[in-house]
């Protein structure tokens, strides 16, 4: 079931009309559904059954506290990238025991805010990162629970600028060198080796590549466990996708149906990083037509949000699907480019898109609940849009809209 519906020719979320939100908070602004994240959250971490395991959802696809409050809610683990990442994990009731730290640039103060916070684990990324995290656990005179994220040169056959799991690419520690960084970190004195980390991509479509990385991953392992080094978990990372338009990704119950059948016996726990397959698709992006600039050559339909609110079309080509919030007969179906204000030819939200509209209109970007308001940004100076939760028959303003005096908020004029 889908929680953005059409009920009598009017787009709902949930049992709200997305028309009676934009009345209240204004366009444009980001709508979630909470039923949404939970059922999918919930698809992960139910496929596991009893096998120990741990959902870390990964906190940059939408790091908004509604968002990360509902998850925390459901038990989730969190995948950070950064302390203002885990910062947020923290004000929204999540678990320090619950986080895992990836991220290829760790810095000294984002580590030791995470070692005195008690996260579950480092996953370390870089040779210098062990000796890092082993120095400033020894002055605050704690042991640093740490796994390696290993790069195993795999293809994962997404766009190049979301892949992540090539030789070529700058993250993980490279899988034929990580033992002998495993024997080290061993040999650390506060270091704990606890586990193994790999996410080779994002927006797969396929099984196949992380069971290779799997089994790439399971090589290492019992290498390792030849050398006495044990470990307690595995963790495969994100990356499972979504449909935008008409990708067949696996049901995450298939994919990690696949992985535990790749595993058969183990005593492992089994931690997981999805972002994108949990958020994506329980969030909409509501933009209104400003003006309509027909010309011989194209058709425009100017909105009002733009490519600093939902920058995936922009950076990646990416499609979304956009369709009307009221639909009605009013004008011809003709094709649209839908266009931002800022001033960049790169400004679109999609191309060629065959729409009824007029003036006025509202319409939704689907798919906009990853990596949409998390990657938006102020360029033109134009304020970040509110966020909307819909829960049943209510909504809740999980942030406002920023004022233009936010704007320059921290910034001054010379003496
Ligand atoms: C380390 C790590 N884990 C998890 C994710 C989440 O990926 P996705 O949103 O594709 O599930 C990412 C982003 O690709 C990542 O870099
Ligand atoms: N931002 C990307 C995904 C990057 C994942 C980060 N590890 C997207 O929108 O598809």
């Amino acid at each position: 079931m889908d929680y953005f519906n059409y009920q009598n020719n009017e787009l709902f979320a949930e049992a709200v009309a997305v028309q009676d939100i934009v009345y209240q908070f204004g366009s444009p602004c980001y709508i979630y559904s909470r039923a949404t994240l939970e059922r999918h959250w919930r698809a992960f971490d139910g496929a596991f059954g009893a096998i120990p395991h741990l959902v870390c959802y990964a906190v940059k696809a939408n790091s908004n506290l509604g968002v990360l409050n509902v998850l925390a809610r459901l038990g989730s683990g969190f995948d950070i990238v950064s302390l203002g990442e885990m910062e947020r994990v923290l004000a929204a009731g999540g678990d320090a025991k619950k986080i895992v730290f990836s991220g290829v640039g760790k810095r000294e103060d984002e580590i030791l805010a995470a070692l005195k916070a008690g996260i579950r684990c480092f996953n370390i990324e870089v040779s210098g990162e062990l000796d890092r995290i082993n120095n400033l656990a020894g002055q605050l005179g704690v042991v640093a629970p740490v796994s390696f994220r290993v790069n195993p040169d795999v293809d994962a056959k997404t766009h190049p600028y979301i892949s992540t799991g090539l030789k070529e690419n700058k993250f993980g520690i490279d899988i034929d060198t990580a033992i002998a960084e495993y024997r080290r970190a061993a040999a650390l004195p506060y270091i704990k080796v606890v586990g193994i980390d790999c996410h080779i991509g994002s927006q797969l479509t396929e099984t196949r590549p992380f069971l290779d990385a799997l089994d790439k991953l399971l090589e290492l392992v019992a290498t390792l466990r030849e050398e006495g080094i044990h470990l307690h978990h595995l963790d495969l990372g994100g990356g499972l996708g979504i449909c935008y338009k008409d990708e067949q990704p696996p049901q995450p119950a298939q994919y990690i149906q696949a992985v535990l059948e790749r595993l058969g016996q183990h005593s492992y726990e089994i931690l997981l990083e999805p972002g994108r397959a949990i958020v994506g698709n329980a969030g909409i992006l509501v933009t209104q037509v400003e003006y309509l600039k027909p010309t011989a050559n194209k058709n425009f339909a100017i909105v009002d949000a733009a490519m600093n609110d939902l920058l995936r079309p922009s950076l990646y080509g990416a499609w979304q699907e956009i369709i009307p919030v009221s639909p009605h007969d009013d004008a011809p179906l003709v094709h649209w480019d839908i266009v931002g204000p800022v001033c960049e030819t790169g400004d679109f939200l999609g191309k060629e898109r065959l729409l009824k509209l007029a003036v006025g209109d509202l319409l939704a970007v689907r798919s906009a609940g990853a990596y949409g308001f998390s990657m938006s940004s102020n360029y033109n100076s134009r304020p970040r849009v509110a966020e909307v939760m819909v829960d049943g028959t209510q909504c809740h303003l999980v942030r406002a809209r920023e004022t233009l005096a936010q704007l320059w908020a921290g910034e001054s004029l010379l003496p």
